[in-house]
């Protein structure tokens, strides 16, 4: 891990990069970057803040309209008094471009300021349902985002996925906007190829539980990899280089399978509530299992063990039930797995095809899920014979907004020849990572689910109280804080009760240690003001 929790504030840069003026403003800028985990419901993934961008260079938005989401990144500069501005070199320009934009009211956070220009700001990743593109249209409305170009004519925004073509009036219509369509394969690979170059823990496997970040920033092991992305349907692409690619595969039975059946069979309509369910569900009790028809035994002679699903919903038939008779988890779980297993075995029957070894795995069905996760992983750790391993990838529905966003700016600085035409693209920077909150981490590796937004820490402190909130703190790896205050016994007791391997090796540092020790000052106040030691038993 590059950056421990206690670090925050003192980014570093690994690529070490001085920043590289371009008048041009072709730059995206990563020197000092750095990204954040997820703080907000609407924003999917985590936020990447650019401290030394120049904000009027990177005053664009891209879109991803896909069959199901509506994916948009977009950049918001830091108010000025949050970084200090720098005389810019082409302040005059600058300026003249400036007046031009009060004139047309554009919103003065996207202004460069007199001779200076601000600095610093942060991209976001926002999705909304394509079924309700108008909220998608509102949300850009509100933040004036389709005006910070501030060109009087029809903004044009870099769009990608079908629904850049199907919608493509509605924007015009409605923002003013035209779209421009970027082909989606393309998108993907590019956003995708960013994602891995310039965030040092994008990928990782996640298998028992346990996720491990993988590096892939060194170029020269990064190429050939399969891409597999699971959106509505699937696609599958082997990536040879920055921008070499081919599109060999693809599966119609895709995250619009899963929800689809999903909301048919349980009645749900919400994705994160269909998850939800199929965390409390058992797929044995609709799948046929190995067991179920070798009389509970392993059939080991082909590596199956009893458990391994047989059929996928294979038991239904002779149950002769009505469906109000199945637990609406049971079922949710069983199509998540069904789906799941199906499309890593695809991914994995196209990576032998190919003779490619890693697999990276986008698409927001994914949604860091751990059963789904778990399932495409142990498809394909069994199909591989323990060779591979399935690698996730911590942006992975927006692979192609990423893309498109690109597409205006570089990821690298575009140092021209003389001839004019630009350099290959090589990751200038890297980001540095600094989590808040979830991403536990010990010797290396993150353990455990990541603790991601505020509603999870309160039911993570809310689990610790219903459990019967202190006991003694005599046992467990925070016993050696048990004379401490009330809140620090209450960490060493939550580290001991809510999954162990979750927050690793936290009593053993005393930056973590205090960490998360604030974190438990911020989130329950009053749980820590109020307790006595009666009221959580000890
Ligand atoms: N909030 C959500 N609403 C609907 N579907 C979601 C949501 N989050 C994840 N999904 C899953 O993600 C899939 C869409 O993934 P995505 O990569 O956005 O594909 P597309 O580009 O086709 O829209 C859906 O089919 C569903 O399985
Ligand atoms: C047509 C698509 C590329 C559209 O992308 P999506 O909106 O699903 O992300 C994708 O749904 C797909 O690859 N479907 C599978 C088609 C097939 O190869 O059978």
């Amino acid at each position: 891990m590059s950056s421990l929790p206690g670090e925050q504030g003192s980014p570093v840069d690994p690529g070490g990069s001085p920043p590289v003026s371009d008048p041009s403003g072709s730059t995206l800028d990563l020197t000092g970057a750095s990204i954040r985990e997820v703080v907000d419901r609407q924003e999917p993934a985590p936020s990447i803040e650019l401290p030394n961008q120049d904000a009027d260079y990177i005053s664009h938005i891209a879109l991803d309209i896909g069959g199901t989401l509506i994916k948009l990144v977009y950049f918001s500069p830091d108010p000025p008094s949050d970084h200090p501005t720098r005389e810019s070199p082409t302040a005059n320009i600058r300026a003249a471009a400036v007046a031009s934009r009060i004139a047309e009211g554009i919103p003065a956070t996207h202004q460069t300021v007199g001779s200076t220009i601000s600095r610093g700001g942060r991209l976001h990743f926002v999705k909304f349902e394509s079924s309700r593109v108008e909220d998608a249209i509102q949300f850009i409305e509100a933040k004036g985002l389709h005006r910070c170009k501030g060109s009087s004519g029809h903004m044009r925004v870099k769009a990608t996925g079908g629904g850049a073509h199907k919608y493509s009036e509605i924007f015009k219509e409605k923002l003013g906007v035209l779209l421009e369509k970027e082909d989606e394969m393309m998108c993907l690979v590019r956003g995708c190829n960013f994602f891995l170059k310039a965030i040092t823990h994008e990928a990782f496997t996640f298998e028992n539980g346990t996720t491990s970040f993988v590096p892939t920033n060194e170029e020269g092991d990064l190429y050939p990899y399969l891409l597999v992305n699971i959106g509505s349907g699937v696609s599958m692409v082997k990536v040879t280089g920055e921008n070499q690619f081919e599109r060999v595969s693809g599966s119609s039975l895709g995250g619009g399978t899963f929800s689809g059946l999903c909301h048919l069979l349980t009645q749900r309509k919400d994705f994160d509530e269909m998850l939800e369910l199929s965390m409390q569900g058992d797929n044995s009790k609709v799948d046929m299992l190995v067991g179920d028809i070798y009389g509970g035994r392993d059939y080991s002679n082909i590596g199956l063990s009893a458990n391994t699903i047989a059929s996928s919903f294979g038991k239904v038939i002779s149950q002769d039930a009505p469906l109000s008779d199945y637990d609406p988890a049971d079922i949710s779980m069983a199509l998540c797995r069904m789906v799941s297993y199906n499309i890593g075995q695809l991914a994995y029957l196209n990576a032998i095809r190919y003779n490619i070894k890693r697999i990276f795995f986008g698409g927001f069905f994914i949604r860091g899920h751990p059963y789904t996760m778990e399932t495409i992983s142990y498809a394909i750790r069994f199909w591989s014979k323990g060779e591979m391993a399935a690698m996730f990838l911590r942006h992975e529905g927006f692979l192609g907004a990423m893309g498109a966003f690109l597409k205006v700016h570089p990821m690298t600085p575009p140092g021209r020849t003389s001839a004019g035409a630009q350099q290959p693209q090589k990751v200038r920077a890297r980001f540095v990572e600094r989590f808040s909150m979830g991403a536990p981490f010990a010797g290396g590796e993150v353990v455990g689910p990541a603790i991601s937004d505020l509603q999870e820490k309160v039911s993570w402190v809310e689990k610790f109280v219903a459990q019967g909130g202190l006991r003694s703190a005599s046992h467990g790896p925070g016993a050696s804080r048990a004379a401490g205050t009330l809140l620090e016994r209450a960490l060493a007791e939550l580290i001991f009760l809510y999954e162990p391997n979750t927050f690793g090796d936290v009593s053993r540092n005393e930056d973590e240690w205090a960490y998360w020790l604030k974190i438990l000052e911020d989130q329950i106040p009053t749980i820590g003001e109020t307790s006595s030691p009666r009221q959580v038993g000890l």
